[in-house]
């Protein structure tokens, strides 16, 4: 009943049109590590009947070939959450020098292994490695990253589901449902379309009835674009590329992006950044994940969980 009401104010004979600019209150912080944790514990009580029911725990193989820090702190976390779990952890570290016939053997043995339920290679590998050849040669039924190119294959499709869905995504979804987030119906933008994250995110967006819009590097005016979205994702590995004037007022963000900058402030030199300019976007999104915190706990409780699904296909089909 107010539109179409001006408030002009004369000051001093200039007639000015009032903007009363008010900062909107904070997002809520959508709790990643907490939800995460949620999510472990149920993980762990389904492992425990699992031993109880079959005197079997379900077993994850981790292949990590060659040195990279970054690497081997995500690995060294996804073992220790398997050992939380109940989950036994295979490990498998290799040197940068392996040949791709060494991984590939790697992974042949594990899938014969009826005691390995799910096999993970930490990406990337070596340039001398095609990484496709590694990912098609492991078992579907233990693809617990979901790259595989049928489990891939079958995301894409109406009227299938893969046997795994990638971590990173699936978590993503996770994070909407378990915030009470609608997704039918929604304007979504998915920044990034790599095949795992970007893309299956997009796939799973649009499995719930989302309408999806694929931003990319080649993207003209990606920010009109992401400014039309109800649901952010963001995933293009770029620091704070996402600004406040990018986000719709009341979008929810989530924020994949983990992106190290200097800082020398911090003992180790650096600190992690997502792809959304936290400060800004939280004055307009109704919703956003942290970083850390947001995301990357949660691919690490989707992993347990496909390792959890993979093992419980195999012993009560
Ligand atoms: N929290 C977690 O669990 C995980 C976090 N990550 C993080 O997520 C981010 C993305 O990872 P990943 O998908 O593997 O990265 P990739 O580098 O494989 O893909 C990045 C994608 O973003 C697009 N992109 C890059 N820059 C821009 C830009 N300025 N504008 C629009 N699009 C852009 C690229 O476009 P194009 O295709 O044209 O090159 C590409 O599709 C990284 O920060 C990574 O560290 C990744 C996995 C798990
Ligand atoms: N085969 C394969 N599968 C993967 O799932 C896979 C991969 N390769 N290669 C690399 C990316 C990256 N990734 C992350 C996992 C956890 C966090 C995570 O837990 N991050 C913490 C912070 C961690 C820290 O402090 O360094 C957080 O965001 O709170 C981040 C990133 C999985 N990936
Ligand atoms: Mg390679």
């Amino acid at each position: 009943m107010f539109a179409g009401v001006a408030v002009a104010v004369g000051v001093g004979g200039f007639v000015a049109n009032k903007v009363i600019k008010k900062k909107s209150p904070p997002a809520d912080i959508i709790d990643g590590k907490a939800i995460a944790a949620t999510i472990r514990l149920e993980i762990k009580e389904a492992v425990n009947a699992m031993q109880a029911k079959y005197k079997k725990a379900p077993g994850l193989a981790v292949v990590i070939v060659g040195e990279r820090k970054d690497s081997q702190t995500y690995v060294r976390m996804k073992r220790k959450a398997c050992a939380e779990a109940g989950i036994v952890s295979f490990d498998k570290d290799m040197p940068a020098s392996s040949t791709q016939e060494e991984v590939l053997q790697a992974v042949k043995d594990f899938n014969a292994n009826p005691n390995v339920h799910g096999i993970l290679v930490q990406l990337p590998l070596p340039k001398h490695i095609d990484e496709q050849t590694i990912l098609e040669a492991i078992s579907l039924s233990k693809d617990v990253d979901g790259f595989h190119p049928l489990n891939i294959g079958a995301l894409a499709m109406k009227g299938r589901d893969p046997l795994f869905v990638p971590c990173t995504p699936k978590g993503c979804i996770e994070l909407l449902d378990r915030s009470n987030v609608e997704i039918k119906g929604k304007i979504a933008a998915v920044v990034g379309r790599s095949n795992i994250v970007g893309m299956p995110a997009a796939m799973l967006l649009q499995k719930r009835d989302a309408t999806v819009t694929i931003v990319h590097s080649r993207t003209p005016g990606a920010e009109s674009i992401v400014k039309k979205a109800d649901i952010i994702i963001a995933a293009a590995g770029s620091a704070e590329m996402v600004k406040g004037s990018w986000v719709k007022s009341g979008a929810v963000v989530i924020d994949v992006g983990t992106n190290s900058v200097d800082d020398a402030t911090k003992k180790t030199g650096y600190r992690l950044v997502g792809d959304c300019a936290f400060e800004e976007v939280k004055f307009v999104a109704s919703k956003i994940t942290p970083v850390p915190g947001g995301v990357g706990p949660m691919t690490i409780a989707m992993l347990l969980k496909n390792c959890l699904e993979g093992a419980q296909r195999m012993y009560a089909p």
